[in-house]
């Protein structure tokens, strides 16, 4: 059976605001929406009938199970169009657009949009066992004093919300304590994370100085830029700032580690034909994608290195090497990450030890993230693949060919690869 060209036509977000800062009333429906209106606005799709929207958030609150449905049902977008829920942390914006564009390629739907939205600033908290439990069994009762009497039953601590810790429920640390170990492990020095978190907020502020974001972020709530912006940043003061996950020992920091991040991403996806037919000119072409997950809970260094593998896996079938793009997005959850990730693909014994049949080859940095990325325009988890995939898109679209590369790490230790060509 003969697959379908997948097309990039279309991208639109929301500037991202570090957690508890713009978007602080805010809910994953609050913040999807303008993204999608946006996209809606830009690329005339209003009544369309789409093939599927497809996306999530990492986080959700009990009554957001069918979030990306209702809110397509809140747009001007055919109310017939379908839409579907996907989970799967950092990585669940890029997987939206691996499900929507393998049905383009099977010619299942013609178009359809990948999104993804964090509302961090609006986390729901847990309640303890205890209490749900109490809760539970007063609801049932019939009489007042059954009721009081099961709502007394819980201690008082039991009534204390439980925050979000974002840890691995196999190790128990946070993304940040896996990445302490992998800095250690991999000899990630402190100066080369600040180095490229320095050159993250500069690469960004030059994009926007050029105008880049003019035409891709919809403002919203009072916001017309991404926030986590540092213009007045510098090697010298992020030399300044303290560790965060290993107080005496490390060497992650506020600087070179994303912060916690509200924000909304959406991609426009579609067949050729359909793109001829809507009067859309084709950004560039998704090729290839590739998922991996990898061991860590014995291996706690490598939480966040499944693209290593996932980038393996892909070359092979894309009969290319790690050196034949031109522009390179890979996710800056923590500059320790991306640096690890690079120095297993490009030194020898690294890349044995690691299980690689050879090194995967060396990135020109200069072509890596060239507008900016995680750490310095922020991270609303599952909105980080559609701003990556939007942002190379255009990059290509600019240049007028070429070839892109993007790898995404996620929690769980899952990666994502994807090529795109334009
Ligand atoms: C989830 C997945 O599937 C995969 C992934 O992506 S993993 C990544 C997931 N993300 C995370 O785990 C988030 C990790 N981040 C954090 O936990 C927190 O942001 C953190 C602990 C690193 C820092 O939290 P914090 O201390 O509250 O940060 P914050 O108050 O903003 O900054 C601390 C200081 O650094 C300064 N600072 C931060 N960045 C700076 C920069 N680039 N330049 C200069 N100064 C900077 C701030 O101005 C602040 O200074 P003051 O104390 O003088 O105000």
């Amino acid at each position: 059976m003969e697959t379908k060209k997948v097309a990039i036509v279309g991208y639109n977000r929301i500037p991202f605001a570090r957690m508890n800062t713009a978007y602080t009333d805010k809910g994953n429906q609050d913040l999807l929406l303008p993204a999608l209106n946006g996209l809606i606005d830009r690329y005339h799709l209003k009544g369309k009938l789409l093939g599927e929207v497809a996306g999530g958030a990492t986080i959700k609150h009990i009554s957001e199970s069918n979030l990306i449905r209702e809110t397509v049902m809140n747009t001007s977008l055919d109310p017939a169009t379908p839409a579907c829920d996907l989970q799967q942390a950092c990585d669940t914006g890029i997987e939206a657009a691996v499900y929507i564009g393998n049905k383009i390629a099977l010619g299942q739907i013609e178009s359809g949009i990948a999104c993804g939205v964090e509302a961090m600033s609006n986390i729901p908290f847990e309640s303890s066992p205890r209490l749900r439990k109490a809760l539970l069994k007063a609801n049932k009762e019939k009489s007042a004093f059954g009721k009081i009497k099961q709502l007394l039953s819980p201690k008082l601590k039991d009534w204390m919300p439980i925050p979000y810790k974002g840890q691995e429920p196999k190790t128990g640390l946070v993304m940040g304590g896996h990445t302490e170990i992998t800095a250690k492990y991999y000899e990630i020095s402190r100066e080369d994370q600040d180095e490229l978190a320095f050159r993250s907020h500069q690469n960004m502020a030059k994009a926007y100085d050029e105008g880049f974001f003019n035409d891709m972020i919809t403002p919203v709530y009072g916001l017309d830029k991404d926030n986590n912006l540092r213009r007045d940043t510098s090697l010298e003061k992020l030399a300044t700032l303290k560790p965060a996950f290993d107080k005496q020992n490390g060497t992650l920091t506020a600087g070179n580690s994303t912060p916690f991040t509200d924000g909304a991403s959406a991609v426009l996806l579609a067949s050729e034909e359909w793109a001829k037919a809507n009067d859309l000119p084709i950004l560039a072409y998704i090729t290839f994608s590739e998922i991996a997950g990898i061991e860590y809970v014995e291996n706690k260094q490598n939480l966040l290195l499944a693209p290593v593998f996932a980038a393996e896996r892909m070359l092979k079938k894309a009969e290319m090497n790690l050196e034949d793009f031109d522009y390179y997005e890979i996710h800056e959850a923590f500059a320790a990450q991306v640096l690890a990730t690079l120095k297993i693909w490009e030194n020898d014994d690294l890349a044995k030890k690691f299980g690689l049949e050879k090194t995967l080859g060396k990135i020109d940095r200069n072509k890596l993230n060239i507008k900016g990325g995680s750490l310095a325009v922020a991270h609303p988890f599952a909105a980080t693949g559609g701003r990556i995939i939007g942002t190379l898109a255009k990059i290509l679209n600019e240049k007028g060919s070429g070839k892109g590369f993007i790898s995404i790490c996620a929690a769980r230790g899952q990666g994502v690869t994807m090529i795109l060509e334009k």
